[in-house]
């Protein structure tokens, strides 16, 4: 805990400050001693300072104050006339309680007159005064009272204070207990709460606190109210809790107990089209949103999540000092953990991320299934072949999964065939499709992966058919295919990240903003389900090029790969199986490589049966043609 007694020169911060320091027994510090010496300087000869030289002294005191609430707290005199200097000196994340020492022109300039010895002159006063912003949610104290008044003033206010947290996590499910636990492991005090069901989930949060004595610093609440009251200001309240309308209603709920000028994240996976608009209904109410996609699953939430937060720019800053301190690290030591862009932004992103998952996860089932099923490998040996790939290139979070899975037994026989062949789904890669299709983004391969996720769910249908239509099986050069499949593998991988990046790129465009496809990846190289060995690449290849086709890097790769992925989808068919996603990739590379389609068949029966026009060959005016064939 850190006190701040802010104000203008001479309204007694150091004065109250050292009685408190005498009440408290918590070290005292006077901000002004922190000055480097030009800025000293400068003050001594009646210079006002300017941003740019508090910059480094406010840095040096936000750093200081992590280090002094580490070691049980402190009291700091610091003026910190605006928001600007108090965002910066709350960039450590201390938990802060701002005192501001109110008193008028005339009864501040007496008491400087009487000073001796002190090096601002009563001239930097309506400086001073002028520039003063006061802060919404600091407490207001009158000097107008005596010394030992307002200090035993300010030890009521703290004795009664209900606000001892720093940030607050709404919903205790997987993502939030996990949060949760990751930020009390960091050292950030933090409230936590569940709703209560009743005679169905009672004392959620209380429970997670409980289950868990090790750790300290976590409040639980199962009133809203309270929980709120128990945040220190400005807030910053994370909600983890399913898409939708829930997400309006825990929001409306807030609304009655949140302070203008809090933070409302949405953690969760929501449309981000729903975020643009929470977001501008939130901004109207002059409370910050920020709409945060979150990837890592429990074990990323709870040992470094990639964070990819949209929203309130001015929100991100009052986060980010809590959110550094929790999101996973990428080899270089930064934290995955940018501001996306505005609006829904950080939710657009999460989305495009979770399709791109459902690629990565629906090859990897492609690629099983054609071994197991189509060449008739046993699952140790499939573990063995990917083992090779993971060693030698394709190493993924999500190639090291199937291998785990695929090595599990019980009583000799595969874990993985006591699971019912039925994926689920729960929004974001549906999304991203229709996304596609409103911005005109190619985005076959992807769709193909939710398709096959619906297809999943019609087992009944399916097994009708597969007895009624027993499939034709061709035989398959069994040796071909293991050759070309990792090449194959990595092929389709290309493609569904060029596609998921495409969409990425012409949402930015057409919303204007301006996403870093560079830094995106680079957030994903760690603490997110998509990180690859392949991530750390495109991190690269996105500083130079917009697009993996396109990078001289992948060249000769992808014109080898799709052969190879050619290759083992004919083999595959022939053998039976079903490849959606990897046929709609190969299919998608050739699509978008060739340069005389046949697309001017289509067009033309199009101008055939409903007059729409062709464009002639050679002609570049635009000029529509109509009836081109129907010269009657
Ligand atoms: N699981 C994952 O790997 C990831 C999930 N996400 C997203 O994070 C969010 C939370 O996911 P996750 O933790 O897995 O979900 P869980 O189902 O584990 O937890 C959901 C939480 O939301 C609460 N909740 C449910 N309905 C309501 C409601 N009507 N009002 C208030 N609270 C409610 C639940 O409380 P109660 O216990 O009382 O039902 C529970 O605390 C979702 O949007 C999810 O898509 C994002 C990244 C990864
Ligand atoms: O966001 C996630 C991982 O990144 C969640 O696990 C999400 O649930 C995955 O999406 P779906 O439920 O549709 O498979």
């Amino acid at each position: 805990m850190i006190i701040l007694l802010m104000g203008v020169s001479g309204s007694g911060k150091t004065t109250i400050g050292r009685l408190l320091s005498d009440q408290t027994s918590l070290p005292f510090y006077d901000a002004d001693d922190f000055h480097p010496s030009q800025n000293v300087e400068k003050m001594k000869n009646g210079i006002p300072l300017d941003d740019d030289d508090r910059k480094p002294w406010l840095e040096t005191l936000a750093a200081e104050m992590a280090l002094w609430e580490e070691n049980g707290g402190a009291i700091l005199a610091c003026s910190a006339l605006k928001e600007q200097y108090r965002k910066v000196l709350a960039a450590n994340g201390a938990l802060i309680y701002w005192f501001f020492l109110k008193g008028s022109a005339d009864l501040i300039s007496q008491r400087m007159a009487q000073r001796e010895g002190h090096y601002m002159p009563a001239s930097l006063l309506s400086s001073q005064m002028n520039t003063l912003e006061v802060p919404r949610y600091a407490e207001i104290i009158s000097i107008e009272q005596q010394p030992e008044k307002i200090a035993n003033d300010i030890m009521s206010k703290l004795e009664n204070t209900k606000a001892v947290s720093s940030f607050g996590i709404i919903g205790m499910g997987v993502m939030g207990s996990s949060l949760a636990l990751n930020m009390a492991d960091k050292n950030i005090k933090i409230s936590i709460y569940n709703r209560t069901l009743e005679g169905v989930e009672e004392d959620v949060a209380k429970k997670l606190v409980d289950a868990h004595p090790e750790v300290e610093g976590i409040l639980p609440f199962d009133n809203l109210e309270r929980f709120v009251e128990s945040i220190a200001q400005p807030r910053k309240i994370l909600m983890m809790i399913p898409a939708g309308a829930v997400i309006d209603q825990q929001i409306a709920r807030l609304l009655s107990f949140v302070d203008k000028g809090d933070v409302i994240i949405d953690g969760g996976n929501s449309f981000f089209e729903d975020s643009n608009k929470r977001m501008q209904y939130l901004q109207n109410q002059n409370i910050h949103f920020l709409g945060m996609g979150i990837s890592g699953g429990r074990e990323g939430a709870l040992q470094g999540p990639s964070l990819m937060p949209g929203g309130s720019k001015e929100g991100y800053e009052l986060a980010r000092p809590y959110l550094e301190k929790i999101a996973g690290v990428d080899t270089s030591g930064k934290p995955c953990l940018h501001y996306i862009g505005p609006q829904g932004a950080g939710h657009f992103v999460k989305m495009v991320h979770n399709s791109i998952e459902y690629g990565e996860i629906q090859v990897l089932a492609e690629i099983y299934s054609l071994m197991r099923f189509g060449i008739g490998m046993s699952s140790d040996k499939i573990v063995e072949r990917m083992k090779i790939w993971a060693k030698d290139g394709a190493d993924s979070y999500l190639l090291n999964a199937t291998i785990e899975i695929l090595s599990q037994k019980e009583g000799g026989e595969l874990l993985l065939d006591q699971v019912q062949d039925i994926a689920g789904q729960t929004g974001t890669g549906r999304w991203a499709v229709s996304t596609a299709a409103k911005h005109g983004v190619p985005y076959a391969p992807l769709t193909a992966a939710v398709t096959a996720r619906m297809i999943s769910t019609h087992k009944q249908r399916r097994t009708y058919l597969a007895h009624k239509l027993p499939r034709q099986i061709g035989e398959v050069q069994v040796e071909e295919i293991i050759e070309s499949l990792q090449e194959a593998y990595s092929m389709s991988r290309w493609v569904i990240h060029e596609i998921g990046f495409s969409l990425i790129k012409k949402v930015s465009e057409d919303e204007k903003w301006d996403l870093n496809m560079s830094a995106i990846a680079r957030g994903w190289t760690n603490g997110s389900i998509i990180k690859s060995s392949l991530m750390e690449g495109l991190a690269e290849v996105f500083t130079e090029s917009d697009s993996l086709f396109t990078s001289n890097a992948f060249q000769a790769r992808l014109q080898h790969g799709a052969g190879e992925l050619a290759n083992v989808i004919g083999q595959g068919l022939k053998a039976g199986i079903a490849m959606p996603v990897m046929s709609a990739a190969i299919n998608y590379y050739y699509a978008v490589s060739t340069e005389d389609s046949t697309a001017n068949l289509v067009q033309s029966l199009r101008d055939y049966f409903g007059e729409h026009g062709c464009l002639k060959v050679g002609d570049d005016t635009g000029t529509k043609h109509l009836n081109f064939f129907r010269k009657d």
